[in-house]
């Protein structure tokens, strides 16, 4: 486990444009040592941010996009194309406008896919497909991801775990079916606490005004189940990306002056 580290940028649109530089340096290094990246997508207003400044970014060409496999830590269980999708809105923000590998693309199935509206055979079958690409190495049943982004929502849910519910307690599955989602819509598919931490480093963004209350009391150390933000952390790495009115919250000892 990591301890978190936070930094805090002037406003949304800095953060993001700083975090997407953040994530291509990442990606380079990772292409360049290993041939291959592994990144895991969260949807979200923080997330898509990333990928339209990502996208926006002219060194956006020094990634291998055909060697760079996506992973998403959590789809909202619609049909295929649904504008509410995570994958349609990771789609328009940046993945149209890249050459990435489809086959490399691992989306979560959508509900009128190959499993039906069967929420629970759709979880099962990602977690099949993570685990086969999760080799030796990486001492998990799915990938040792190179960098894990999620958003933090403002009642502190990340992926689709959301506080006090059966998915945030989930200690076995790597991915489940979300019932009942207080946020719309009710189904969905996620990633497991087990599958978040597999990953090298975990990135939670955070940007405005409505996230203040999330972030303060994710990083107070409360319970993973009653704040589930506080229980995302990357073998190596916990990194808060925060803009100022998402850290306004924090105490100021918590992050370094200089990193506002
Ligand atoms: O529904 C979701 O919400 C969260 C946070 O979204 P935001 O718009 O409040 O930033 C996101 O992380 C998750 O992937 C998504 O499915």
């Amino acid at each position: 486990m990591s301890t978190p580290q936070v930094v805090v940028h002037r406003d949304k649109e800095l953060m993001a444009e700083a975090a997407a530089a953040r994530l291509i340096t990442k990606i380079v290094d990772a292409q360049s040592a290993r041939g291959s990246a592994s990144i895991v997508l969260t949807g979200g207003r923080n997330g898509n941010g990333l990928l339209a400044a990502l996208a926006g970014s002219p060194a956006r060409d020094a990634v291998d996009w055909a060697h760079l496999d996506l992973w998403w830590g959590d789809e909202r269980f619609l049909p295929e194309g649904d504008a509410e999708r995570n994958l349609t809105q990771a789609r328009e923000a940046l993945l149209d406008a890249v050459p990435l590998d489809p086959a490399r693309v691992h989306a979560m199935p959508a509900s009128d896919g190959a499993y039906g509206s069967d929420v629970e055979a759709a979880a099962a079958a990602y977690a099949t497909e993570l685990a086969a690409a999760a080799g030796p190495e990486d001492h998990a049943r799915v990938p040792a991801f190179d960098v894990l982004m999620l958003g933090v929502g403002p009642d502190t849910h990340v992926a689709s775990l959301f506080p006090e519910h059966p998915a945030a307690r989930e200690s076995v599955l790597t991915v489940v079916g979300v019932h009942g989602s207080p946020k719309p819509p009710p189904l969905r598919i996620s990633l497991t606490f087990p599958a978040i931490r597999a990953a090298r480093e975990v990135w939670l963004l955070a940007g405005g005004e409505d996230k203040a209350g999330a972030v303060a009391l994710a990083l107070s150390s409360p319970g993973e189940v009653q704040a589930p933000a506080s229980g995302a952390y990357g073998r190596s790495r916990t990194l808060w990306l925060l803009d100022r009115a998402a850290a306004s919250k924090l105490p100021a000892d918590l992050y370094p002056a200089a990193s506002s």
